[in-house]
């Protein structure tokens, strides 16, 4: 009784707390920025008054001017970084079985390169969360209306029945049954009871990969197969909406409530993506289970951390900071990353340090996996105004009436994907909704706590990765171009710093026409004997060797703080590059080319598996090329031009002994040796390697004959 009047006090204990790093390494940073900042200005200031005879001052001035606007930039992801920390006993203590509803909609596209066993796996993790079964709910979106992913969900029923109770008796971590027995596989296993859960696994694993059971189950779940006309296909089809168990009430099995919809699809309709699958789900749940909160997640993202629910409604439900925060997010870790993390795909540093710097200006991203919201918030109120009375539920479920919410026709002519729900017509549909929100008054807030929430798949190969980037980089910066733009449209409504990490981001996809210049420029210029920065020898030289050397280090040791290795460091750099002169490229054209009215961005859903072959390869970290692409073109060609340049400058130096030159060329010789070496791994991929992960012939051709050709321009130009 105690505990129940606590919560209704005005005093309370905190239910999380938030802490700002004073120590030596925030100040060594600090000393750091402002030491680099008055080395921009110094170059600058070099470009200006030193005159050189042709134009690369020019645009070197003008690359440069945009290099330190944007490290200025990027600097309000590591200025004021906060940490939160919870305290879920507390919250399990104050609301025991009367915490809020919560729903979990899982989204899953395609049966094929997202496996139903490993989307089950998703499921039954959050159905076996630490939280009041009677209030969770979880939500399977199918837009592939796959009924292979159906049955699939129909064996979970089935198993979850041992597999949920078994969780909550043993305090199994982490809660996906294919994630938790693969660890026990090694170690052994604990009791004969697991080692009983572990071979109904096994089974259920068997008949889901072979659908063995798929006619069986048509005729115990026929209230569901019946949904699917014969003619169905994954883009034509009526809505199918099944709900598995219902565990509205307390009941002895102590299952969720599970549904599986998948949204009417016509080809005449555009069904916009995750975020038409979102806005379907948060219609039709409104009238199943209305969960005040939403937990959204990709189907590869288990939960790897029972308590995640627990955890972010520490934030949600605080008496003094919770009301003004509409989501938390968590960050997106990755079980299948390798050691040294060959494709850069954790991105450690974005999720250990410049999330907490968003965090610190009034919170990060709503990055669209792992991030629990308010119902009411994501459809459209404003910070500040009342918070509704949940919609009503239906008592007796009728199936028919829900489904019309869920159809194509359903948001014609109303809000939904403009002012309600999450926001149309973006490829990062996450990043827009979450930065309207915050300029609709709320905050948000970024938890990653140690026992990693949820982990996905990352993608396992080059062509997959660069990818999955363009998509992202198109997306941020359609953002900034858009009506929602941080820089207009944020403009008093968030904070300058938070404006300015939005911008870091957004910004993506310009940011590489520079790149893409500057190494060009540097490696044709130390082919024709043109030198680009200050002798070594001279005192201009200082803030370029400095900046150089200097910015490296620093994120080397950010790397490895971050706990990652050197070679993972060097791989990280690597990418950096690749990304910015590949996927950000394209991401830059594709995103004027949209403005222009001449295309159309489509989201390229990124595969769960790949073929055994390529895996080993990624195993081993081994970079695979295989695919003919014009993404490699580029990255081919860029790594072939500087090695060519870099050959000759190296030739020419030899033959002429000539000591002046080499204090003239310096540095453009280390930067383009560099480049030559990061792009180890690519020369080996076109000359070297006969394996099917190689890159094409095709294309290893096309890059040479392209590279030489610019080479004799500039030579005879
Ligand atoms: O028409 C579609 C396309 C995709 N998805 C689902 O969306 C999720 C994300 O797709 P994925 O191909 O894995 O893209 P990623 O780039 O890995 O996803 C990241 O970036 C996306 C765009 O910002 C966000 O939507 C994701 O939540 C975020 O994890 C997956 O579960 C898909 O099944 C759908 O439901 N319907
Ligand atoms: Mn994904």
């Amino acid at each position: 009784m105690r505990e129940v009047e606590d919560r209704f006090s005005p005093v309370h204990d905190r239910l999380f707390e938030t802490r700002r790093r004073r120590t030596g390494r925030m100040i060594a940073y600090r000393a750091f920025a402002v030491s680099v900042f008055g080395c921009i200005c110094w170059i600058l200031f070099y470009r200006v008054t030193v005159p050189v005879e042709n134009r690369t001052g020019l645009v070197m001035l003008i690359l440069e001017i945009w290099f330190g606007l944007y490290w200025v930039i990027r600097q309000s992801l590591r200025w004021n970084p906060v940490w939160r920390y919870t305290f879920t006993d507390k919250l399990s203590l104050r609301y025991k079985k009367d915490l809020p509803r919560l729903d979990v909609f899982v989204c899953t596209a395609d049966p094929v390169i997202e496996p139903p066993l490993m989307v089950v796996n998703t499921v039954l993790s959050v159905l076996a969360l630490d939280y009041p079964p009677e209030k969770l709910a979880v939500y399977l979106s199918d837009d592939g209306g796959s009924e292979l992913t159906f049955y699939a969900l129909t064996e979970a029923v089935e198993f979850a029945k041992i597999w949920v109770p078994f969780c909550k008796r043993v305090n199994v971590e982490p809660r996906s049954p294919a994630a938790y027995l693969s660890s026990k596989a090694n170690s052994g296993f604990d009791s004969a009871e697991e080692e009983e859960v572990a071979k109904l696994y096994k089974e259920m694993a068997v008949r889901i990969e072979s659908a063995s059971k798929l006619e069986e189950a048509r005729l115990n779940y026929s209230d569901g197969f019946s949904q699917w006309d014969s003619d169905a296909t994954g883009r034509n089809h009526g809505t199918i909406l099944q709900i598995l168990v219902d565990g509205r009430e307390e009941n002895e099995k102590g299952i969720p409530t599970l549904v599986y919809l998948s949204r009417e699809k016509r080809p005449e309709h555009h069904h916009h993506y995750k975020a038409g699958s979102m806005n379907a789900l948060l219609r039709v749940s409104s009238k199943i289970t209305c969960g005040r909160f939403i937990l959204n997640l990709d189907c590869d993202m288990y939960s790897n951390n029972s308590k995640s629910a627990l955890d972010a409604l520490c934030i949600l439900l605080d008496e003094k900071e919770g009301k003004k925060i509409a989501f938390v997010q968590f960050p997106q870790w990755f079980e299948n990353s390798t050691r040294n993390d060959l494709y850069g795909s954790m991105m450690r540093v974005i999720a250990n340090v410049e999330f907490n710097g968003l965090d610190g200006n009034g919170g990060p991203f709503y990055i669209g996996t792992g991030c629990f919201h308010r119902r009411d918030v994501i459809c459209g109120r404003n910070y500040g105004e009342e918070e509704e009375e949940s919609q009503k539920v239906q008592e007796v479920l009728e199936l028919e009436k829900i489904k019309p919410l869920a159809s194509c026709t359903y948001e014609e002519g109303s809000q939904w994907g403009k002012e309600m729900g999450l926001k149309y017509g973006c490829p990062v549909e996450d990043v827009i909704t979450g930065l309207a929100i915050q300029c609709g008054g709320w905050k948000s807030a970024y938890l990653n706590p140690k026992q990693q929430a949820f982990l996905g798949v990352a993608p396992t190969n080059l062509h997959q990765m660069l990818v999955q980037q363009r998509r992202w980089s198109e997306g941020d910066f359609q953002i900034f171009l858009s009506e929602y733009s941080p820089v207009w449209y944020g403009q008093g409504k968030i904070s300058l710093g938070l404006i300015l990490g939005y911008c870091g981001y957004c910004l993506w996809a310009p940011s590489a026409v520079p790149v893409a210049i500057y190494s060009v420029l540097t490696a044709l210029c130390l082919l024709k004997g043109i030198p680009l920065f200050p002798k070594v020898s001279s005192l201009w030289f200082i803030p370029f060797g400095y900046v150089t050397v200097v910015v490296n280090a620093y994120s080397l040791v950010d790397f490895l703080w971050c706990g990652g290795t050197f070679r993972g460091w060097w791989n990280e750099e690597r990418m950096w590059l690749y990304r910015r002169t590949s996927s950000f490229i394209f991401g830059f054209m594709d995103t004027i080319l949209k403005k222009l009215g001449v295309s159309e961005s489509a989201f390229v859903i990124t595969a769960k598996v790949g073929e055994e072959e390529a895996a080993e390869r990624y195993e081993k970290e081994v970079m695979e090329f295989g695919v003919e692409s014009p993404m490699f073109l580029l990255l081919g060609t860029l790594g072939m031009l500087n090695l060519f340049c870099f050959a000759a400058a190296v030739l020419r130096l030899m033959t002429s002994r000539d000591g002046g030159e080499l204090q003239k060329m310096g540095l453009q010789l280390v930067i383009t040796g560099v480049l030559v070496v990061i792009n180890w791994p690519l020369y080996e991929g076109m000359l070297l390697r006969k394996d099917k992960g190689k890159m094409p012939i095709s294309v290893t051709v096309k890059s040479v004959v392209l590279a030489l050709s610019a080479c004799t321009c500039i030579v005879f130009l």
